[in-house]
């Protein structure tokens, strides 16, 4: 069979691996499901051409697993799965005609349906008793969330498995199966088209142009030429979020909420670690992240330790993930059993670890052959909230989940290099903004003298930080004002001094 010889033949391994695991499920699901009770779901798109070629492979690795070659090979090389095609008026005429010539050469029953994809769905099921359906999802897409290889139709739809051979599949493994196997595709992909949707919102993608000489007719690379995968959506018009739409979205990505907010950001910390909870390790990593943000005018609102828990933390997040503009959350990041914090970010926002091949790819060149099997299990990130920071001075780029910022650093001076990292880059999630700036006094004078003074002051200077501590119970008393205005503060510390005798307070030289 032409599919599997040429993977057979090639020198991929990884794509050999995705072949054998998608043809597997293949298999699994012909196994599972009576022949014309299963139908794919097949609409001219690149995905739904790697699918048709898979299911013919994996059809015919079933038939010859089952011994029914019966000396017609014919029978075998053919699949006449029942096809579904949604067809619609915004479709592209070369979509339509691909899917319809397709389906002639491989001799597919295709049923071409009017509607809209849910009652389009209840009238088939009505008709032709249908248990599962193969689909061209993969991890990415955007209804890819939360599925897995079998995934139940969605509540509300029609009862049906559905099944996703490719869902592990990268854009560059799709490539890399089309054009191994030399099947023939839809000729909008020689023309810079990428992702494939309809003709109101799909354009070629602007990251395939070659400039043009002035009159030329604006020209693009094929969409295998696409080096990033993770833009092959770029050509298709987004759909606003309806829920978000009066919330502006700042350019890094934070949410404004509070128009009378704009000024001020806080961030949480988070550290993780059973070493710092037996006391065996001391964190000083939250401390100077503490400084590092105030010094750009973020106050942090919390700071906490959790246990290597993947409930605790996921409890933090879902506590921290509104309340904040960012969460940075430290230790537990690795392949080790106790390395959680993927799983628990994973949890809190309600998706799974799914492989991320951009991360691997980084892993792969620091730890050469030192990983085993096919799976790096370093390179899961929890799907579909997953953003790489990249830097050049970073070996391995940060990872940022919505609005948590993991942070690989183990100790300070890490952390100082992945702060200058992030501080630099375009796409930061850190406004910077005017520093907060403090002043302490230090005063024998017994606490209940100065109480009703300093909460008169509080009252007085809403935005001014008014704290006290000691450095020893018989030491003297520490007040500390920070805020962002030095003449505020300046007044609010001369209007303590002065209701106490000269000399009462001495300043401290701050740091
Ligand atoms: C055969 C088939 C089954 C589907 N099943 C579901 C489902 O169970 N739940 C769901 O929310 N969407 C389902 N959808 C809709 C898809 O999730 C998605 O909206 C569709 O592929 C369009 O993607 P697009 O909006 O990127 O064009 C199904 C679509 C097809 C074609
Ligand atoms: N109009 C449709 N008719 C039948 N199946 C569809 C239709 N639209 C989507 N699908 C199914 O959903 C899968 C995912 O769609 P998606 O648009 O992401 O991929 P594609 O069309 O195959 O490729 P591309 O991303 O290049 O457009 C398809 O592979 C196909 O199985
Ligand atoms: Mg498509």
């Amino acid at each position: 069979m032409e599919i599997d010889r040429a993977i057979r033949d090639c020198s991929d391994r990884r794509l050999q691996t995705k072949y054998q695991n998608a043809t597997y499920v293949i298999q699994r699901a012909f196994s599972l499901y009576d022949f014309q009770q299963v139908a794919f779901s097949f609409n001219g798109g690149k995905d739904s051409t790697v699918l048709l070629h898979l299911l013919r492979a994996g059809y015919f690795l079933y038939k010859e697993e089952m011994g029914s070659f019966n000396g017609n090979m014919d029978s075998v090389l053919k699949c006449p799965i029942r096809t579904i095609y949604f067809e619609t008026s915004s479709a592209f005429p070369e979509i339509n005609s691909f899917t319809y010539e397709t389906a002639a050469s491989y001799d597919l029953q295709l049923d071409i349906i009017r509607l809209d994809f849910k009652s389009g769905l209840e009238t088939l099921l009505k008709e032709k008793t249908t248990k599962a359906i193969f689909l061209g999802t993969r991890i990415g897409d955007p209804n890819a969330i939360g599925q897995e290889q079998f995934s139940p139709s969605s509540t509300g739809w029609p009862p049906f498995m559905r099944v996703n051979p490719i869902l592990d599949w990268s854009y560059r493994d799709v490539w890399a199966f089309i054009l191994t196997c030399k099947v023939p595709y839809c000729s909008l992909y020689d023309r810079g088209y990428t992702s494939i949707g309809s003709i109101y919102d799909t354009e070629p993608n602007a990251l395939l142009c070659i400039p043009h000489q002035s009159g030329d007719k604006e020209n693009f690379k094929p969409a295998y030429c696409l080096s990033d995968g993770r833009l092959e959506r770029a050509g298709r018009a987004k759909k606003l979020a309806s829920k978000n739409e009066n919330i502006p979205i700042m350019s890094n990505g934070l949410k404004n909420t509070n128009p009378h907010q704009s000024c001020s950001f806080s961030a949480s910390i988070i550290a993780v670690g059973d070493e710092i909870l037996f006391g065996s390790v001391e964190e000083k990593i939250g401390a100077t992240l503490c400084k590092k943000l105030n010094a750009i005018g973020w106050r942090v609102s919390h700071i906490t330790v959790v246990g290597n828990d993947i409930d605790l933390i996921a409890d933090e997040l879902e506590h921290r993930k509104c309340k904040d503009d960012l969460i940075f959350l430290f230790g537990a990041l690795g392949p080790l059993h106790s390395d959680v914090s993927l799983a628990g970010v994973a949890k809190a926002f309600g998706v799974r670890l799914a492989p991320d091949e951009e991360f691997e790819e980084y892993l792969r060149h620091i730890m050469g052959n030192h990983s085993t099997g096919n799976r790096n299990e370093m390179a899961l990130l929890p799907e579909g909230i997953t953003e790489l920071l990249h830097h050049d001075k970073l070996v391995v780029p940060l990872i940022k989940c919505c609005n948590v910022m993991l942070l690989s650093a183990t100790n300070t001076d890490e952390l100082e290099q992945q702060w200058d990292c992030l501080l630099q880059l375009c796409s930061s999630p850190l406004v910077q903004m005017g520093p907060f700036i403090s002043k302490q006094l230090s005063t024998k004078l017994y606490d209940v003298e100065i109480a009703a003074v300093l909460s008169k002051l509080c009252l007085d200077f809403p935005d001014i930080h008014i704290g006290c501590h000691r450095q020893s119970r018989a030491g003297p008393l520490i007040i500390n004002f920070v805020g962002k205005d030095h003449e505020r503060i300046e007044l609010a510390s001369h209007i303590l001094s002065q209701k106490f005798d000269f000399g009462a307070f001495s300043e401290l030289s701050s740091g």
